[in-house]
């Protein structure tokens, strides 16, 4: 970092967790974070982030011992393949508990990375480097870690904390715009689940968005990162708050397996928070005000809050195999008012049908 920038850490976990550190530069910080007792380090990227892995092994080099595994980019990343892929570079290479894994990418290749070290010897030590806005934000915060099946996303995975995330901003120059707008769709969730300074931020200029050296985009990603750090530290593996996490996702998930993977993430949550957002203004909980702003701050992103009304009957298929679901029972995350998130368990299918009316195009 040069002089006059400022690191931010953020604690998950308390006296026995980890940090969260942001600002520009900090990647600098990899090798104190991976730790004196570590040998060697498999560092987990996709295609783009090719030149900046090398880079690493360089800078590395003289304290570990660095390889490098490329994998396919998005979520062509996220199969079983290319965990085995991982696996076997992990045996070739003898690879013990006192060894590293490093997630350098975005949400897709940190949920790769972390379920690869989640699951190598039952657990080997994960560094997380972000390289989106919505890995930095989300994915590479929490531990929780996953890859897709052919029935629906994230259906196989597992909680395996890292010991230390690195959000280095410098590393966003190089994202592409809708990149960064799709990150900020989990900003987005995270201003109605519990900050909503956060809208009222994007509400007052949203070309906040596309500026990661602005004061006003680094305090909406601390909002974020801070929301999901106190959530997590209080339940992990997800028994109870955790879900609230999970807003907009039900039927976002099932956009993105409906589209074959072809939508970001982002752009299927702006969906999923727009349909939850009438399930609460129907069932009567939330304000139109409140219902209305949805559509309303996502406009201003340029995230989309529609979806073809014909579509109804591949989602509802698809969200029964939600990881809420019980007894064969659909459950959402709805908001019974600003930053007041809580479960709506089994809600009629007419009620439902009707929400999605309310955004189907
Ligand atoms: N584990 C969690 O808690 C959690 C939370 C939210 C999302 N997720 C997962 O995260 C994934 C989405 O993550 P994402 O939105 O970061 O998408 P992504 O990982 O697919 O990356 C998006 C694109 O950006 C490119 N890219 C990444 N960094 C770049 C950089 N610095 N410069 C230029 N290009 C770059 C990638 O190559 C890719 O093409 C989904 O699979 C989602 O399920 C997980
Ligand atoms: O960290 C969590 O918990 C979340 O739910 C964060 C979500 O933004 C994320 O997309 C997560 O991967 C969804 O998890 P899933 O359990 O619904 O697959
Ligand atoms: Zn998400």
């Amino acid at each position: 970092m040069t002089a006059g920038e400022t690191r931010t850490a953020i604690r998950v976990g308390g006296d026995a967790g980890y940090d969260v550190v942001v600002g520009r530069g900090v990647v600098a910080e990899l090798g104190d974070a991976l730790g004196a007792a570590v040998r060697k380090v498999l560092v987990v990227h996709a295609p783009t982030l090719g030149a900046r892995a090398a880079e690493l092994r360089e800078e590395l080099g003289d304290r570990f011992e660095v390889l490098l595994a490329e994998v396919p980019d998005a979520e062509a990343g996220k199969r079983i393949e290319v965990a085995a892929f991982c696996w076997q570079i992990l045996g070739q290479a003898d690879f013990t508990r006192s060894d590293a894994i490093v997630g350098l990418g975005g949400g897709a290749i940190t949920d790769l990375a972390g379920f690869v070290a989640g699951t190598w010897l039952r657990g080997v030590r994960a560094v997380q480097v972000p390289t989106t806005v919505l890995g930095m934000v989300d994915a590479a915060v929490g531990g929780k870690t996953g890859i897709n099946t052919n029935e629906g996303k994230n259906l196989v995975g597992v909680f395996h904390a890292p010991a230390a995330v690195l959000c280095d901003l410098e590393l966003l120059d190089t994202l592409p715009r809708n990149e960064i707008l799709a990150g900020f769709a989990e900003i987005v969730k995270a201003g109605f689940i519990r900050y909503p300074e956060i809208l009222d931020i994007i509400e007052a200029d949203p070309e906040v968005a596309t500026d990661p050296t602005s004061p006003e985009f680094r305090r909406v990603v601390e909002l974020a990162i801070r929301m999901k750090a106190d959530v997590v530290s209080e339940d992990f593996t997800e028994q109870g708050l955790r879900e609230i996490l999970n807003y907009g996702h039900t039927l976002g998930h099932a956009v993105e397996h409906a589209e074959r993977y072809q939508w970001r993430h982002g752009a299927a949550i702006s969906v999923g928070m727009a349909f939850a957002a009438e399930l609460g203004r129907l069932s009567g909980r939330l304000s139109d005000e409140v219902a209305d702003r949805h559509k309303r701050v996502l406009d201003l992103l340029g995230l989309p809050t529609s979806y073809p009304a014909g579509r109804w009957n591949t989602l509802l298929a698809t969200m029964q195999r939600d990881k809420k679901a019980r007894g064969g029972q659909l459950r959402f995350i709805v908001l019974d008012d600003l930053a007041k998130p809580t479960v709506m368990q089994a809600p009629d299918q007419s009620l439902l049908f009707a929400a999605y009316q309310e955004i189907g195009s």
